[in-house]
């Protein structure tokens, strides 16, 4: 019952198993849709196969382990869900609306995503199976268990004091105290609207922790605070960001990261979205009136009193110096960022910024190299207690991995991780690749995996003739994605202030937009599994009369339990009167998806993906548009996608990482040796980049506080 995050190895892990093993195939290119009585000839049958679904378990901060640890995903047996569902009354009142299900006029604007079918027959797309297992839905608590080995840390760590011996910044060297008392997280996530969010972290801040909070925080530095991946950067932020935000009020923090990942962590947005200039691309003068053109983005820019921001070694620093004037243009010209006060963390032995994909465009620099940087930074903290792994072997591995030192025996203990680890629960570890072709060959084995339908979206893209059509392989947005039941996807894009590029959810069924209206007027939380149960039956009736159903179908629906059919009876009899027809069917379904929320009081939230539109190109006239669902699948994530994250079970395939900071960042997201797995390890395949070394030796000579000069 318990939705627990399996960090802790000696706490009961329960085998969760997927239900519903419905089989509604479709396949091929578009072709008319399926008459109801065809496509109600091949309905469901109810059998008692497995068919467990595939889960990963991430840990601590990770978003992935948030979103298993709801535990949503997860089915509980039908006596526990009665209980539940008798508590929660959540169709007592049930009132049937009489509005109209789905007018046709709706779908004729939703044609720009296809459910394929191939030019089979009718039953060879929907050829269905089914079956129900004795899994358990998980209680929507949370266990996280963080332990941590302390290492050297003296106050001579904090670089800019000037005063640290050499030795307290020594890169490679660290000296061993005893490993700091296991601690728990518990996080409740209610699991009904108005239930009281907790995230009762009882993670206690060491001194370096707070002193970072206290430059922050009371003598309104602007700071730089870095360290070694799980030395609690993040941690730090997050308690930082609650001290901030009862300071100033919440609208005067701006929380940032430089990807969509690594701000959902942190409950914040993208730096770019935060800008408002994208990319910004063009020259300052260029982005500062495009920022003054932008109500939302201006008053965003007025408002902010502190301008955090995350992951910062994959900005550009001249995008940085960029912000900076904007900053200045807009607010102060004399001031760093026109005065607003900063705090910049991150590692820079992790990944770098990434390069434009246009080779004319001048490289990336480090911030640290940035114009800005050298005059804003009043204080720069180097952190050296490592909170992520509690093995003395792997934090020293991972050390020597930073640093790029390979010996013989760096090697060999690598070597050593290269067999399989076997979880005997049925969860998957998560797997990490450099490059996002292996990760969608990754993710679609997963997909394959799962029972059930595979719907089909197809991208509608708008090329004009002036315009290579290549500029769309730059959007996220694929071409083509094939979605199930219970598929882990990724939002991308920023959707409002919370749903964002980056938040991760699970596809709980699919349904009409007007059955997705009606289907929240009338439940509570759709995220229940018998509400998911019975949004899946009347996914597979649309378009069906009640004459029309399958056998299976209807066996499915008797199989409801009694307290429900009335609600499943309303809800068939509105699915039933869909317009079907050639074609319609297929632009019509989208997923309907639990998405991670750390900021919603319940810890999710529920959203009807549609296609949206990714737009590339400088201006209006000269724009290449893709119209898609904004999502893709992410059981397997790229490296760089992965910065931020602690993962529980961990899969690395080194074979073609070329970045430097790479090996690193995937393989010190592992949180244990005996839930790791190593592949294709190369020592040549280690880079460090010269300049980041030489930053990290000369930390001790920065002086403080430096005196603001504009450049
Ligand atoms: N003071 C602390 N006590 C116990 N655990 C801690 C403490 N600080 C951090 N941790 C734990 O250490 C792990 C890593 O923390 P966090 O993700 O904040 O590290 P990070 O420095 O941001 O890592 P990365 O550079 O990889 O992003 C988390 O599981 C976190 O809960």
């Amino acid at each position: 019952m318990l939705g627990k995050l399996n960090a802790n190895k000696k706490k009961t892990k329960k085998e969760n198993q997927s239900t519903l093993n419905m089989f509604f195939k479709v396949k091929g290119k578009s072709t008319p849709a399926p008459a109801s009585s065809a496509l109600s000839s091949a309905l469901p049958s109810r059998t008692g196969g497995t068919g467990g679904t595939p889960t990963q378990v991430l840990r601590t901060s990770s978003m992935l382990s948030s979103l298993q640890s709801q535990g949503s995903f997860e089915e509980e047996s039908n006596d526990d869900l009665f209980s539940v569902l008798r508590d929660k009354k959540p169709v007592k009142n049930f009132k049937p609306s009489s509005q109209s299900f789905y007018s046709s006029s709706q779908f004729q604007s939703r044609s720009s995503v296809s459910l394929s079918q191939g030019s089979r027959t009718t039953s060879e797309y929907f050829s269905s199976s089914a079956s129900t297992t004795g899994g358990g839905w998980q209680k929507p608590t949370l266990e996280r268990s963080l332990s941590g080995v302390k290492r050297t840390y003296s106050d001579a760590s904090d670089a800019s004091q000037g005063s640290g011996s050499p030795g307290a910044l020594s890169l490679s060297s660290v000296k061993r105290v005893k490993p700091i008392a296991r601690q728990s997280i518990v996080v409740t996530n209610g699991g009904s609207k108005g239930a009281k969010s907790s995230f009762n972290s009882r993670v206690e801040l060491t001194a370096e922790q707070k002193k970072v909070i206290e430059y922050v925080c009371k003598d309104r530095l602007n700071v730089f605070y870095t360290g070694s991946a799980g030395t609690g950067k993040s941690v730090i932020l997050r308690s930082m960001i609650s001290t901030l935000n009862s300071k100033y009020g919440k609208d005067a923090v701006a929380v940032t990261a430089s990807t969509g990942l690594a701000a959902v962590n942190i409950g914040g947005i993208t730096i770019n979205k935060f800008s408002g200039v994208g990319i910004g691309q063009g020259d300052a003068n260029r982005l500062i009136n495009m920022v003054k053109r932008n109500k939302t983005s201006l008053s965003r820019w007025k408002r902010t009193k502190v301008l955090i921001v995350d992951e910062i070694s994959m900005i550009d620093g001249m995008f940085l110096d960029k912000l900076d004037a904007i900053g200045r243009g807009l607010l102060n010209r004399s001031k760093p960022f026109g005065g607003i006060q900063l705090v910049f963390t991150g590692d820079f032995f992790q990944l770098p910024p990434v390069p434009d994909r246009d080779s004319s465009k001048a490289s990336p620099i480090f911030c640290f190299e940035s114009n800005v940087w050298k005059y804003a930074i009043h204080k720069t903290i180097l952190l050296q207690q490592v909170f992520r792994q509690t093995d003395n072997e792997l934090i020293d591995l991972l050390n020597d991995i930073r640093m790029g030192i390979t010996t013989s025996d760096t090697i060999k203990l690598i070597k050593k991780f290269e067999n399989p680890v076997e979880y005997h629960d049925g969860i998957e570890p998560t797997e990490l690749y450099p490059t996002r072709r292996e990760v969608d060959m990754s993710n679609k084995r997963r997909l394959e995996t799962l029972p059930g339908y595979e719907i089909l979206y197809k991208a509608v893209d708008f090329i004009p003739p002036n315009i290579n059509a290549n500029v769309l392989n730059n959007v996220m947005a694929e071409k083509e994605i094939k979605l199930k039941d219970d598929a882990q996807v990724m939002m991308l894009k920023n959707i409002d202030d919370t749903l964002v590029n980056g938040s991760l959810g699970r596809v709980l069924f699919f349904c009409t937009s007007a059955m997705f209206v009606e289907a929240s007027k009338i439940f509570p939380d759709l995220s229940d599994p018998e509400v998911v149960r019975d949004m899946r039956c009347v996914c597979k009736a649309i378009g069906v009369p009640p004459s029309g159903r399958s056998s299976d179908l209807q066996r499915e629906i008797n199989l409801r339990p009694t307290n429900r059919q009335e609600v499943l009876k309303f809800l068939l009899e509105k699915a039933s009167k869909i317009v079907n027809g050639p074609g319609i069917l297929s632009t019509i379904l989208f997923p309907v998806v639990k998405f991670v929320d750390k900021q919603d009081i319940r810890g999710y939230q529920i959203k009807l993906v549609e296609p949206e539109e990714f737009t590339v190109g400088e201006s209006e006239k000269d724009s290449a548009v893709r119209k898609q669902l904004p999502l893709m699948l992410c059981w397997a994530i790229s490296i760089h996608k992965s910065q931020g994250q602690t993962i529980d079970r961990l899969k690395v395939d080194l074979k073609r990482t070329f970045e430097s900071g790479q090996v690193y960042v995937a393989l010190s997201r592992a949180v244990s040796k005996d839930r790791l797995q190593i592949t294709n390890f190369d020592p040549h395949k280690i880079k460090v980049n010269e300049k980041v070394k030489d930053f990290y030796q000369n930390l001790h000579k920065v002086k403080t506080p430096v005196t603001s000069t504009v450049p």
